[in-house]
């Protein structure tokens, strides 16, 4: 996909999303029906002034450049469709995360109650429900309470993403709006569907939604559903401490999702305050010697008679297999820690109690908390305002707190991670007060890719320099499995082949 850019003085750019008249001429335009909706009326000003667009980075030296901008989000004074011309469809695709069902239902309130759209289809289970389904027709009867309920109506799939079998299936059900609801591989699937749109010149408006918990979606300030997630995650974290504080020296172990991004983790131990140590798949760490986690729960132990440790899914990097959609799999980690430490301390004089938690997808399953479910709402609207406006090929989200339309290629060229050396992995650090396993000891077995320890880029070129950002020194090696890939719980219930 060509970036479309369009510069301005000062060092000014506005990376600019796809619009229908770049590639197809004299296409009719109508007035806004908004116009006349009485929930507009109210408004100052019905439409976003076609120059106003939103700057990337909210920080700016004074005499850096303007930097890059995206659209703002919103009405316009003219759209590309009549209400009954539209034949409407929405898909969910991917893991499930709080708000799926909220957002569906805005599509259908709002393409109803805004513009008048009647005809709206449902997609069901992913993209491959586009060839080997059904549609369901949704009204905003049929979605009325949906967003009390998590999950998604829809269904959702990882895999089965055919571009021309689902172009097809969009052609031949007379498709012109496509609200496409997923995360990162959601989106690409998404993008390539626009380039084959546009290559056979359709009139199909084909617009992403960002959705994970993982928040793993660049440029955009969060993905919905994480705050929800994050919540949810403090009931598996206030467990895990109950269970570690009323016995002598207890730790809980709670694993919480994130596959190379570790923000759940992270905003759950910050929000928390019960948690001593958070281990997320950007931070490789160590277990023995000086600063390891080994020396630390030993510390922290002695210091407070109970201590609790969070761990993201793939910190360690202990992948398995890979999912449908060929995302990395992993081994449960969680388990893996638990029966580390318990080995660790069964040689040493301290007799530790550790109780493991795994929450993982009660957090994602739940429906989306309040300040998500308006979230949901305006994600909902904006996408509907951009693909009546004739815009295409983009997602929509906040960037500083405003929403905007973003080409695609900008959300899925990288993901989303933790920066280490940015303030709030500093903030996290100086919450908990663990270890930053930033200097191993000579010969410590490092857990997890060194290799894609995420700097932010000044600090990756200070690095550069001087190397002393990561934990990368020449005198480690990398062990991805240095303990035996066949062991047994040590309560000795179950054996488990971790392979
Ligand atoms: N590069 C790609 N090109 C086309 N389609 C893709 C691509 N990557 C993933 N997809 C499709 O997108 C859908 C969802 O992808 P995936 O399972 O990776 O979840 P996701 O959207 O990243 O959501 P999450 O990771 O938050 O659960 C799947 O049907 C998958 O086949
Ligand atoms: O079991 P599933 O549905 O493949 O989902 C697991 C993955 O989905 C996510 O929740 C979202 O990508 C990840 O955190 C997790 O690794
Ligand atoms: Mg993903």
């Amino acid at each position: 996909m060509e970036p479309k850019i369009v510069t301005g003085e000062g060092g000014y750019a506005l990376d600019d999303v796809p619009h229908f008249s770049d590639y197809l001429t004299n296409l009719p335009t109508y007035p806004n029906p908004l116009q006349t909706n009485p929930s507009y009326s109210v408004t100052k000003q019905y439409f976003v002034d076609f120059d106003d667009t939103v700057v990337q980075k909210a920080v700016q030296h004074k005499d850096g450049p303007r930097g890059i901008h995206f659209r703002r989000q919103g009405p316009r004074q003219k759209v590309y469709f009549k209400p009954d011309e539209v034949t409407a469809c929405i898909v969910t695709c991917g893991g499930l995360c709080p708000g799926l069902n909220t957002v569906i239902r805005e599509l259908v309130c709002g393409l109803d109650y805004m513009y008048g759209v009647k005809n709206i289809l449902g997609i069901e289970c992913g993209y491959k429900g586009f060839y080997a389904r059904n549609t369901l027709p949704l009204t905003p009867k049929t979605v009325d309470s949906i967003h009390k309920r998590g999950g998604t109506i829809l269904g959702t799939s990882r895999g089965g993403y055919v571009t021309s079998k689902i172009v097809d299936s969009i052609q031949d059900r007379g498709i012109n709006q496509v609200y496409i609801i997923g995360g990162d591989g959601t989106q690409k699937g998404a993008s390539v569907i626009y380039q084959e749109v546009r290559k056979r010149g359709l009139k199909v408006a084909v617009v992403g939604i960002p959705k994970t918990i993982d928040n793993d979606i660049p440029i955009i300030d969060k993905s919905f559903g994480f705050d929800t997630a994050v919540e949810e995650a403090q009931r598996a974290i206030n467990a895990a401490h109950t269970e570690a504080e009323s016995v002598e020296n207890g730790i809980g172990l709670v694993k919480l999702m994130g596959r190379d991004s570790g923000f759940i983790a992270m905003f759950a131990t910050l929000a928390s305050r019960d948690v001593d140590c958070c281990l997320i798949p950007e931070s490789p760490f160590y277990l023995e010697g000086e600063g390891g986690l080994y020396e630390f729960i030993g510390r922290r132990l002695r210091e407070n008679g109970h201590m609790v440790i969070v761990i993201a899914e793939g910190a360690g990097e202990k992948v398995e297999e890979r999912d449908p959609s060929g995302n990395k799999a992993f081994k449960d980690v969680g388990l893996w820690l638990s029966f580390m430490i318990k080995e660790h301390f069964a040689k040493t004089k301290l007799n530790i109690t550790l109780k493991y938690i795994d929450p993982t997808y009660m957090i994602r399953a739940v429906p989306a908390n309040a300040s998500d479910n308006v979230y949901c709402t305006i994600l909902a609207q904006s996408a509907i305002h951009g693909a009546m406006a004739g815009y295409t090929g983009c997602t929509v989200g906040p960037v500083n707190g405003r929403q905007c339309y973003i080409p695609f290629y900008r959300v899925i060229e990288k993901p989303n991670k933790v920066v280490i050396t940015d303030r709030m992995w500093a903030r996290l650090l100086s919450s908990t007060n663990q270890p930053s396993f930033m200097h191993p000891p000579k010969g410590a077995i490092i857990e997890g890719k060194q290799d894609e320890v995420v700097l932010s880029e000044s600090a990756a070129e200070e690095s550069n320099e001087n190397e002393k950002c990561t934990p990368t020194s020449t005198s480690l090696s990398i062990h991805d499995n240095h303990v035996d890939d066949q062991y047994s719980m040590s309560n000795g219930s179950s054996e488990l082949l971790l392979k």
